[in-house]
């Protein structure tokens, strides 16, 4: 006897998926998700009751058409018909004793609050991170609508908190660094961003709203790099869904069991995308094998994990996952009020040379307005523009809208939470009972817990690296401060004496030079007069682009070497037969390679009889008349080290200077 996943039946009979799990708990059938699977007679059953519904819902109105009607449907008027409303009306018709499936079919309705919960708690008790689709909700906070429970608001009565409208879901992928995140982004909002990053890695947090065929759908662009794990565990908290690529020709790697288990932290939802299906070596079943050695079973396999093949290069299989994320939030059943309070949270702060102090917020609830005064931490600013993601200047932004503000004095740091407040007056009362709080807590705890080592400083012989630091934007600056915790030994300290965003300043270098520290920079270079300073006070002032850069330089600062350590190295000899003039290098030293081999651009010493008589380059190589990089032992060559006395005897060694590796 076959079985049939839940959605694809949904599909199949034609009702919506919440519809198919309200039918479910009317049966008393227990699911995990949307995609757990159901017994063939329990189909018919379905079937049947579908049919019914459809039968009498033809009379009033076409019910099954109504119940088709989207879920993500912005209309919270009460005269709007909730999407499930007809046809649960429809079900709940039948009068005891009618025929065949009516009895079961008829309870469905009035129990559906408190079963949405218990189907939720069970799946959560498998601890599957798909198996959460349908959540816990607040008493009355159901997909069934109002009207359906006895005395419940006629339409025309202001709405329960509970009825507002459904919002865009925020999906954030993550995934390995170059299993092709943006690569997959790219190919859904159909712009080329790739191509732009520096060394091709993704550096911001940025956020996009993308328009699918299935709605609208928002994708947090969070970077892949290990670097930027602070960013992406903040991500996976701003985000109602996770989707994570897993390169089909590399499998799990280390990342990508971080990006796992930093969306099982936040508990939401995930969807594995297996990536680059179109190249001949992908191996999409070892993925799937290898995602149940950290128990979580794809679908196929009987579990409820959703795998998605893809391929971000030929879009292959890209339309199936938008399906899934769209069919996940449905699940989800996503809302927020854009009448509500304000509530939202800082994705990203950045200055911008021109127009200022620049925040990207996601609304969260509520709607932002041009005007408005927001509260960060114990920060505030007026909204004085507002632009969308695809950088149009709007006036106002509703609920799962990413927004970048311009109204702050101070960047406010990435992923606070954002509020609003009525006039300045109250904002600056907001602030300042926050400040007197912070300041209340730190006082208690330095009374408290302060340690001889806390005020005196280390005791032992920790050698401390002090560094100020220096980004574009603040998720950079935490993703640097992240990378730095991680080195630090038993034997170094690295000390971030200041953090900051923008150029370093001229007090930067002051305090550098004081402290002995190094400036790092990321993403941003000191101005000229800055630089001047810190040449003449002896700081070292160093500006990366490339993460990989920026940690090779952490790394030699931890061994104790700013500058890299050369020593030389022997290559080989050469003994001079005989002298050939040329009219433009001058004389050529027609040479026998006695031992190891000669490079172009080594070092040269000449030596005649026991006494070194010229040291310099070796500018010229050639095996007859060909230039060449290398000659080997026992070939004849022709050697020009731009000197015009070499003699037929001489010894030709050469060198060359290599790098140190500092244990
Ligand atoms: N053949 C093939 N190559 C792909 C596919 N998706 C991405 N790539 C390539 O894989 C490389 C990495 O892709 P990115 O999209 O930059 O990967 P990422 O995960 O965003 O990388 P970071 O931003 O560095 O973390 C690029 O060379 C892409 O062209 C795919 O579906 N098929």
């Amino acid at each position: 006897m076959s079985k049939v996943r839940i959605y694809t039946l949904a599909k199949e009979v034609g009702v919506e998926n919440h519809r198919m799990l309200e039918i479910l708990d009317g049966l008393g059938v227990s699911y995990k998700s949307v995609s757990s699977t159901i017994e063939e007679d329990t189909v018919e059953l379905i079937k049947q009751i579908v049919a019914e519904e459809g039968a009498q819902g033809a009379g009033s109105g076409a019910a099954a058409e109504a119940s088709q009607a989207s879920t993500s449907s912005a209309s919270t008027s009460p005269a709007n018909t909730s999407p499930a409303q007809p046809a649960a009306d429809d079900v709940q018709a039948p009068t005891p004793g009618a025929s065949a499936p009516a009895p079961t079919a008829a309870p469905a309705p009035e129990p559906r609050s408190s079963e949405m919960p218990a189907a939720s708690s069970s799946a959560g008790a498998q601890g599957s991170p798909v198996s959460t689709p349908v959540k816990e909700r607040q008493p009355g906070e159901v997909v069934q609508p109002s009207s359906m429970q006895p005395g419940n608001p006629q339409p025309g009565t202001p709405q329960p908190a509970s009825d507002a409208p459904h919002r865009a879901p925020v999906v954030t992928i993550m995934g390995h660094v170059d299993h092709g995140k943006t690569s997959l982004l790219d190919y859904i909002r159909k712009t080329k961003v790739a191509a732009g990053e520096a060394g091709g890695i993704t550096q911001h947090v940025g956020a996009f709203e993308a328009q699918t065929s299935k709605g609208r759908i928002v994708f947090i662009d969070t970077p892949g790099h290990e670097a930027f794990t602070t960013i992406r565990a903040r991500g996976a908290n701003v985000a109602d869904i996770a989707i994570i690529v897993i390169a089909a020709d590399d499998s799990l790697m280390p990342q990508t069991r971080e990006a796992i288990a930093h969306a099982q932290a936040a508990k939401v939802p995930m969807i594995i995308a297996i990536n680059k299906i179109d190249l001949a070596q992908a191996d999409p079943d070892r993925v799937k094998t290898d995602l149940t050695q950290l128990n979580l079973v794809p679908e196929e396999y009987g579990g409820d994990l959703i795998v998605v093949p893809v391929s971000a290069r030929s879009g292959e299989g890209v339309e199936d996952l938008l399906e899934y994320i769209s069919l996940t939030a449905e699940l989800e059943d996503l809302r927020a009020d854009p009448k509500g309070e304000f509530s939202g949270v800082i994705i990203e702060g950045k200055v911008d040379k021109q127009a200022g102090v620049l925040a990207t917020v996601m609304v969260q609830e509520g709607t932002l307005h041009i005007g408005d005064f927001l509260v960060v931490g114990e920060k505030y600013g007026k909204i004085k523009a507002m632009t969308d993601s695809a950088g149009g200047r709007i006036k106002s932004a509703g609920p799962s809208t990413p927004v970048q503000v311009l109204g702050f004095s101070e960047v406010p740091d990435s992923g606070e939470k954002v509020r609003s407040a009525k006039n300045e007056h109250a904002a600056r009362e907001l602030v300042e009972a926050r400040a007197s709080d912070r300041r209340d807590t730190e006082n208690a705890r330095v009374r408290s817990r302060l340690t001889l080592e806390e005020m005196m400083g280390p005791l032992g012989s920790v050698r401390t690296v002090n560094l100020i630091l220096r980004a574009d934007t603040q998720g950079s600056v935490e993703a640097i401060q992240g990378i730095l915790a991680r080195k630090e030994s038993d034997d170094v300290k690295l000390n971030v004496m200041f953090a900051g965003i923008g150029s370093p300043s001229e007090a930067d270098v002051l305090l550098a030079s004081t402290a002995e520290a190094t400036i790092l920079c990321f993403s941003t270079t000191p101005a000229g007069g800055v630089k001047k300073m810190a040449e003449g006070k002896g700081v070292d002032i160093k500006s990366f682009r490339i993460i990989y850069e920026l940690i090779d330089e952490v790394d030699r600062l931890i061994k104790g070497t700013t500058e890299p350590v050369f020593e030389e190295k022997y290559l080989g000899r050469a003994e001079v037969r005989m002298i050939i003039k040329h009219p433009k290098s001058g004389n050529i030293a027609g040479s026998y390679v006695t031992d190891g081999s000669l490079k172009r651009n080594a070092k040269a010493k000449v030596t005649r009889g026991k006494q070194v008589v010229y040291e310099g380059t070796i500018v010229g190589l050639k095996r007859f008349k060909d230039d060449v990089r290398e000659v080997q032992t026992g070939y004849e060559c022709g050697i020009n080290v731009d000197w015009d006395d070499v003699q037929v005897g001489d010894i030709i060694e050469a060198s060359e200077m290599v790098e140190v590796v500092q244990a």
